[in-house]
């Protein structure tokens, strides 16, 4: 891409591509990537005092770009058949459509990781080098401080070890091996919790927002574009095979980096509406919709905390840090449930089937929040004296704990943070919050 083109200029990148919600690009995210995907800038970091030095980093990342789930790729199918035996349009993409392009994906990729996948863990591991130069060191490599953990899904456990490889191959070490731990206690909190289970995950109700949202006057003009440009009946095209449609062009996108002609069964409004109904899902199924959403994730937050309380009380008995870094592998329903836990991209209102027109400018957007190899950074800084900092970061970019700004424009006290999150320091017991009978609000 050349400097003087922005990506909304740029061809080969589809128009809707912001809005592709968990199926999207990192790239997107952080724009200036596409010039140059190692590019990091350390100014972004402004710890309070120079004499601040990292101490730690917990980093707990989404696994890179991966195929379709069985599920959708069914869905994609189905949407080839109805557009290879009944589109009737005749313009030169659909032609291209029908003529050229060919079904290729298959159910037994389910979620697999793509070479694109690898490649978004072995550049995030770089970058991180390049931005903590001090923590995530080929010393600390070597000298075992730096852990990392995995979910047991193939995409996670190959992304695991694209990071990994991201960092040998930075230093070219070839002498030495890097083990993982794969734990789904931490990683899959979900599956774990039984209370999320029933109430949400196999409660064919919990997504009632969404499904209705599917049903309303949005979507239906989305379909009807859609059979409109397609020269279909509009009965043909329901909300499933509008998704399906919104998938062909974000896949081929994410895997291939190409703006395929799929693309253009959808303008920019079509997109907002398409990015809705996945923040809708987003928002019930894994966030603010529910409590026991968050909830569960109770057990990842004490383990981050936990991490991070060893890494201070051994720095401030002036030992060395034994764990500098510990990376994360896991899933959007990982990083979800916890960055909803901590309180980030909460609206005043919820989301619901029926606001979509005053939600144009909320800040829960998953596009922005977790795209492929989103990542929650903390980073704990000493800054002598006893006094520790922690800064988070998501994807990359420095934010605020939410609730904690007033106090402190910049980087706040970890004692502070601990304050502020002292209740659920406190509390937040997954077995308590996650089994189905005497749940502690209930008590
Ligand atoms: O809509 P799909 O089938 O892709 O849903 C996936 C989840 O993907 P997401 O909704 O977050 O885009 C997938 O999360 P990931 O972070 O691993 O990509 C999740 O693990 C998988 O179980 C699918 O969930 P679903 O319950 O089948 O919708």
């Amino acid at each position: 891409l050349r400097n003087d083109v922005t990506p909304e200029d740029d061809p080969r990148i589809p128009a809707i591509a912001k809005y592709f919600s968990t199926k999207g690009r990192y790239e997107e995210v952080n724009p200036h990537l596409i010039e140059d995907i190692l590019a990091v800038n350390r100014s972004v970091l402004q710890p309070p005092f120079p004499q601040c030095r990292e101490i730690h980093l917990t980093a707990i990342i989404r696994h890179g770009t991966r195929y379709p789930t069985a599920k959708n790729v069914k869905k994609m199918q189905k949407l080839y058949e109805l557009v290879k035996s009944r589109a009737s349009g005749h313009e030169s993409w659909l032609r291209e459509i029908k003529s050229q392009w060919t079904m290729w994906y298959t159910e037994d990729m389910d979620g697999r990781l793509v070479q694109k996948g690898m490649s978004d863990h072995k550049h995030l591991a770089v970058r991180l080098s390049k931005l903590f130069p001090s923590l995530v060191s080929e010393e600390k490599l070597r000298g075992g401080s730096i852990q990392f953990i995995t979910s047991s899904k193939h995409r996670c456990v190959n992304s695991t070890l694209s990071f990994k490889a991201g960092l040998t191959e930075l230093w070219d070490i070839r002498d030495q091996e890097f083990d993982h731990a794969v734990n789904d206690a931490l990683m899959r909190f979900f599956d774990k919790c039984t209370r999320f289970l029933d109430e949400v995950d196999n409660n064919p109700t919990a997504l009632a927002e969404m499904d209705k949202f599917k049903e309303g006057p949005e979507m239906r003009r989305v379909e009807q574009k859609i059979a409109d440009r397609l020269g279909v009946p509009y009965n043909t095209v329901t909300a499933d095979m509008a998704e399906a449609a919104f998938y062909m062009c974000a896949y081929e996108f994410a895997i291939k980096t190409v703006n395929s002609p799929w693309c253009r069964l959808f303008d920019e409004v079509d997109a907002q509406v398409m990015e809705y109904t996945n923040d809708l899902k987003q928002f019930w199924k894994r966030s603010y919709g529910y409590d026991i959403n968050s909830k569960s994730s109770c057990i990842l937050f004490h383990d981050v905390f936990s991490r991070l309380d060893k890494a201070a009380n051994e720095n401030l008995s002036g030992q060395q840090v034994t764990e500098a870094v510990t990376v994360q592998v896991g899933h959007a329903e990982t990083l979800l449930p916890l960055i909803t836990l901590l309180g980030f991209f909460k609206d005043s209102e919820a989301l619901t089937s029926t606001n979509y027109a005053t939600q144009t400018q909320r800040s829960f957007r998953t596009s922005q929040m977790l795209p492929y190899a989103a990542n929650l950074l903390l980073v704990l800084y000493d800054c002598g004296g006893g006094d520790l900092r922690l800064q988070p970061l998501l994807n990359e970019k420095p934010v605020i704990f939410p609730g904690l700004a007033e106090q402190q424009a910049s980087m706040p006290l970890y004692q502070d943070v601990k304050g502020h999150y002292r209740e659920l320091l406190q509390g937040c017991d997954f077995e308590a919050e996650c089994q189905l009978f005497k749940h502690p609000a209930e008590l």
